[in-house]
């Protein structure tokens, strides 16, 4: 995925991946947010080590930066086991993934990063070592092949996807726990960033983390680095606190939007109102408008911008809400105006 500054979510090199890594909180009760979610894991967790059996697999969705990884490498650690990463993409041959299955002790976490975009026969073997903990290995080529069955000691998988939509019916049954994170409100993410400048020993005042939550988009990982670079340009220009002064300043120089936008949200956000007069108009017309992908323009974009209701999904099309046009400084056209002139999708285009 394309590098988009400041305010993309992903994690764009090794640099921001260390940076992460020191932040990255260890246990659940370290985890900010996501309630719900956090709960349910540690009756999981806690039911299991009670019970002294391997949990169900467990199955985390949500946008890039949303706490994934994070989630994970907590499961393992609650648990006190070892834990493998691997992802989907990596798994290329379903004896790649025998080989590391074999390999797990009793009571590992193997964790599977971008678990949609397993090969076809790796997920076939996958699917008898979550259920049975039992892999046939394929001896051999041809009419002398044979299936030799290994037993696998138990351990549960932790799968990750951005895309939970693309996972197959047979996959997604398996995970005993589903659970899918959402974007975090502005407090939450203000006590990320109050805990992550505590690890970094940088001076933060109450609005200078207010200040920089609100344009966090809603996500951590956006969060941590915000706070990184107005700490940055508190130490060279400023007296060295992250203070809302400081912070409206260095977000200035990095051009992020006051509201977190990133690059992609801001050019959806545009193409439907200076291109298709606010909409409403389908996923895919859009997606090429802005030259993206319409799997990513539905899976990253459109959750944070519904979110923060810039836009909304009409059973006819992506609309631009009110608060949308008026967020480009634009006056939203009539409510009447709206549902006569709207012209209804072509054929064939995703609502
Ligand atoms: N709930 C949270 N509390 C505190 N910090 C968090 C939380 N969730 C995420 N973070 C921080 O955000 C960073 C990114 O999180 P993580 O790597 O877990 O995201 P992810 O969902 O795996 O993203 P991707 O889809 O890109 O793999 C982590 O380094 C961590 O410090
Ligand atoms: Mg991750």
């Amino acid at each position: 995925m394309a590098a988009d500054g400041v305010v993309s979510a992903y994690a764009d090199d090794d640099a921001e991946r260390d940076a992460e890594a020191s932040v990255r909180p260890q246990r659940l009760a370290e985890f900010v947010g996501q309630h719900r979610v956090r709960e349910q894991l540690e009756l999981l967790l806690h039911s299991a080590l009670r019970r002294g059996t391997a949990p169900d697999h467990i199955l985390l969705s949500g946008s890039p930066g949303l706490g994934k990884t994070t989630l994970a490498m907590i499961v393992a650690a609650e648990l006190g086991g070892g834990l493998r990463i691997t992802s989907g993409p990596a798994i290329e041959r379903s004896g790649d993934l025998a080989a590391v299955l074999t390999s797990l002790d009793r009571g590992d976490v193997l964790f599977i990063d971008e678990i949609h975009r397993i090969a076809k026969p790796a997920e076939e073997l996958l699917y008898s070592a979550m259920e049975d903990f039992r892999v046939d290995v394929i001896v051999g080529k041809g009419p002398g092949a044979t299936a030799i069955p290994l037993d696998l000691e138990p351990f549960t998988l932790v799968g990750a996807t951005t895309r939970a939509g693309l996972l197959t019916g047979p996959m997604r049954d398996r995970f005993g726990f589903v659970a899918h994170l959402d974007f975090y409100d502005p407090p939450e993410l203000e006590q990320v960033i109050r805990r992550a400048a505590g690890i970094l020993g940088v001076e933060t005042t109450e609005d200078g983390a207010a200040e920089i939550a609100g344009r966090s988009r809603g996500t951590p990982r956006i969060a941590n680095r915000l706070l990184r670079r107005v700490r940055d340009f508190a130490e060279v220009r400023g007296d060295g606190v992250v203070h809302r002064a400081a912070a409206q300043a260095a977000l200035r120089v990095y051009d992020v939007d006051t509201s977190g936008l990133d690059r992609l949200d801001t050019a959806v956000l545009r193409a439907l109102v200076d291109t298709f007069g606010g909409g409403p108009v389908g996923l895919s017309t859009l997606a090429v408008a802005v030259g993206e992908q319409p799997d990513t323009v539905e899976e990253v974009c459109e959750p944070f911008l519904v979110r923060a209701g810039l836009l909304a999904r009409t059973p006819r099309g992506r609309v631009a809400t009110a608060a949308g046009w008026r967020h480009l400084g634009r006056t939203p056209p009539g409510p009447a105006q709206d549902a006569l002139f709207a012209e209804p999708d072509k054929p064939g285009d995703r609502p």
